[in-house]
């Protein structure tokens, strides 16, 4: 195992002028699914440099940046708002919103061949094909609209994660963030408390843990066992800025999002 620290922090959360100097993560990319838009997607389409609809988020991103923007009118929003890219198998976009972004130059990649991988998982594999591998590891993939809803869809977003472990990529929603935490790193996640925390979790994803330890948690893991059917660290707590977790094997970390007042 190598020691070296992974850091983590959510400064997509912020916006982009009080953005961290110190991130490792130079190059954000946003996928956009077919859930509700959460109220900080303008901020996260700000940060991004590439921006991706999986299907069916090309009518959230048409009907919902309206509402979250209402000072603006909606057809100025709607072109403003203009996706790089939507992929997919292409049976939940509706005609009007795939012609209307054709039309201004989005590129359309249907791929309705493709029956057995996700919607998420075609948008991801089409960023890291963009991205050329000297700069895979300044990349860090966010994706709206992956948790709560159906539970088919959710587990199928979380196991995009472990499919493609090598790559940072956060699942959000309204009131959380998930994302995977290898056991190849010890990992330091600096905590951003004005946007996000306390509760969180760490569980241990498609094998048992025989050994996790942690710094910074109410409930800390101090070589631990965790495994379904035994323990795992749900409604754990964040004391301070930073948590620090080293295990044996991958873990998913989640953080709940503050809802602003
Ligand atoms: N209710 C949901 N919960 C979590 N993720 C979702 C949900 N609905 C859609 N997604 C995500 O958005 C992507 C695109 O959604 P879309 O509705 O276009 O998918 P789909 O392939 O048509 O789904 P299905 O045919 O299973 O209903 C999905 O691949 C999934 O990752
Ligand atoms: C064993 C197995 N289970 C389910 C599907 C169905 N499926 C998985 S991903 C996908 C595309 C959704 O956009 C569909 C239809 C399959 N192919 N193989």
């Amino acid at each position: 195992m190598e020691d070296s620290f992974m850091s983590h922090r959510s400064t997509f959360l912020l916006p982009p002028q009080n953005k961290d100097n110190t991130s490792s993560v130079t190059n954000y990319a946003l996928v956009i699914l077919n859930q509700r838009l959460p109220t900080y997607a303008p901020l996260l389409w700000d940060h991004a440099k590439l921006r991706v609809c999986a299907d069916g988020g090309a009518n959230r991103l048409f009907d919902e940046m309206t509402q979250l923007l209402h000072s603006e009118q909606p057809s100025l929003l709607q072109s403003r708002y203009k996706p790089d890219v939507i992929k997919g198998d292409m049976d939940s976009i509706r005609t009007e919103v795939l012609e209307y972004y054709k039309k201004l130059g989005t590129k359309i990649i249907d791929e309705s061949h493709d029956q057995d991988t996700t919607d998420l998982h075609k948008c991801i594999s089409y960023i890291l094909d963009q991205t050329p591998d000297i700069d895979k590891s300044k990349l860090c993939i966010l994706v709206t609209g992956a948790l709560g809803g159906r539970f088919d869809h959710e587990m199928g977003n979380i196991n995009v994660l472990c499919r493609f472990s090598n790559t940072r990529i956060v699942l959000l929603s309204e009131d959380c963030l998930i994302h995977l935490l290898p056991q190849s790193h010890c990992h330091k996640i600096f905590v951003q408390s004005s946007i996000e925390g306390p509760h969180c979790g760490l569980i241990p994803i498609g094998m048992p843990s025989a050994k996790s330890t942690t710094t910074g948690l109410r409930w800390d893991l101090n070589n631990t066992e965790m495994r379904f059917g035994g323990l795992v660290s749900t409604s754990n707590i964040v004391k301070g800025d930073i948590v620090t977790v080293q295990s044996d094997s991958d873990l998913l970390w989640t953080i709940s999002i503050k809802r602003k007042p």
